[in-house]
């Protein structure tokens, strides 16, 4: 079935997707905190059956995620955005269990709209794991989330818990545990009057070799110390090594280095390539021929990376590009008018199946 689907599409494995899934229910377990996904880093609500039965809901940074994840995922619904709008509100509060705030000016707006249901605010401790400035909440002048403990104080009757994300693809528990001790110090006064305190994303526990009783023992004595249900927004995490982007060559060539271009494309498909600059893994990594995968926008720099190959690359070979789960399904578009990715699921049972392709009528009915 897999080579009957034209190029280019996405494949979800769910048996590598639940690898990750058992760490999360070994955490759950083990650690007592609640685990959400994260839907701005993966929202293909096509695998939300199996995902569902080891997460505890979502998590969401819009209006329509938090829609999407109360309608297609289920459990527990936190709402939280950088910033809502006054015509959002009614139904962010109506689609959510828990609204999170980013500032106590959104949180004096709005909490009034929450009809009873638990406030949050965004704390941001002001220091963080992050290797890129980029996604790093605690760059200066951030606008993520509130700092000033006797600030956040001043609220705390309104409120029921915090979120702090300040980790980015960390793989280091020493790390993410100096940073959590660092909140306790400085923030103690506050955590000891919540109910519940979310420790965001970007904590890469799934992971080969992370420290995982280390970690599920961190999390359960902070829970405990504080008398807090934690909560877990893995999205990274959740999905790492379990998608890859199947595409065809479609010419070659050489120019120093041989060169294969693709029916792809990183800045439509796997736009975190270029925004953090980085390479895809290609292939298995085996055989002799090495060759620059390069997509077919106009783009200079639209290359994958390289990749290793028994034999030299013809014309209609197919290629896997790894890790293209995250942040990629999320941020497609129709730069070039290059044809949309399909979306297609290996099942447990090894089954291919197509949940989703796309046409010349979708580029178009994209714009007006
Ligand atoms: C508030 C919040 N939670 C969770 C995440 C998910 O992070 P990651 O995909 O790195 O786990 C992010 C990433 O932006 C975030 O901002
Ligand atoms: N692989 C390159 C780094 C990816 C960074 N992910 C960003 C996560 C999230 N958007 C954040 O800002 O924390």
């Amino acid at each position: 079935m897999q080579e009957t689907i034209s190029t280019p599409y996405y494949l979800i494995d769910k048996s590598a997707l639940l690898r990750n899934l058992q760490i999360m229910d070994r955490v759950r377990e083990q650690s007592g905190a609640k685990v959400l996904l994260a839907l701005k880093c993966f929202a293909t609500w096509s695998v939300f059956d199996l995902m569902r039965e080891h997460m505890d809901g979502t998590t969401s940074s819009s209006l329509y995620e938090v829609k999407l994840g109360q309608q297609k995922f289920g459990g527990e619904t936190h709402a939280y955005s950088v910033a809502f709008a006054d015509h959002e509100i009614d139904e962010v509060v109506a689609h959510s269990d828990k609204i999170i705030f980013n500032s106590i000016n959104q949180l004096e707006r709005f909490a009034p709209a929450a009809m009873g249901k638990p406030v949050g605010l965004r704390l941001n401790p002001g220091v963080s794991c992050a290797g890129f400035d980029l996604a790093d909440p605690a760059r200066p002048f951030s606008r993520l989330g509130e700092s000033d403990p006797a600030r956040i104080l001043s609220v705390i009757d309104r409120l029921s818990g915090v979120m702090i994300h300040n980790n980015c693809e960390n793989d280091d528990f020493a790390r993410f545990d100096a940073l959590l001790g660092e909140v306790e110090r400085r923030y103690g006064a506050i955590l000891q009057r919540l109910q519940w305190v979310s420790l965001g994303g970007g904590i890469s526990f799934t992971s080969p070799g992370y420290a995982l009783d280390a970690f599920c023992e961190r999390l359960r004595h902070f829970s405990s110390k504080w008398g807090v249900q934690v909560y877990l927004e893995p999205g990274e995490a959740t999905v790492r090594h379990t998608t890859t982007l199947e595409v065809s060559v479609l010419d070659t060539g050489f120019n120093g280095k041989q060169l294969a271009v693709v029916d792809s494309s990183t800045e439509a498909h796997m736009l975190d390539l270029l925004i953090y600059r980085e390479t895809a893994p290609i292939g298995d990594g085996q055989g002799e021929y090495v060759y620059q995968i390069c997509g077919k926008t106009c783009l200079a720099g639209d290359i994958f990376g390289e990749g290793r190959f028994a034999r030299p690359l013809q014309v209609g070979d197919r290629i896997s590009i790894g890790d293209a789960g995250g942040y990629t399904m999320v941020k497609k578009n129709w730069f070039n008018g290059i044809h949309m990715p399909a979306i297609a699921v290996r099942e447990l049972d090894g089954s291919v199946r197509l949940v989703r392709d796309f046409s010349y009528d979708d580029y178009v009915s994209s714009l007006s």
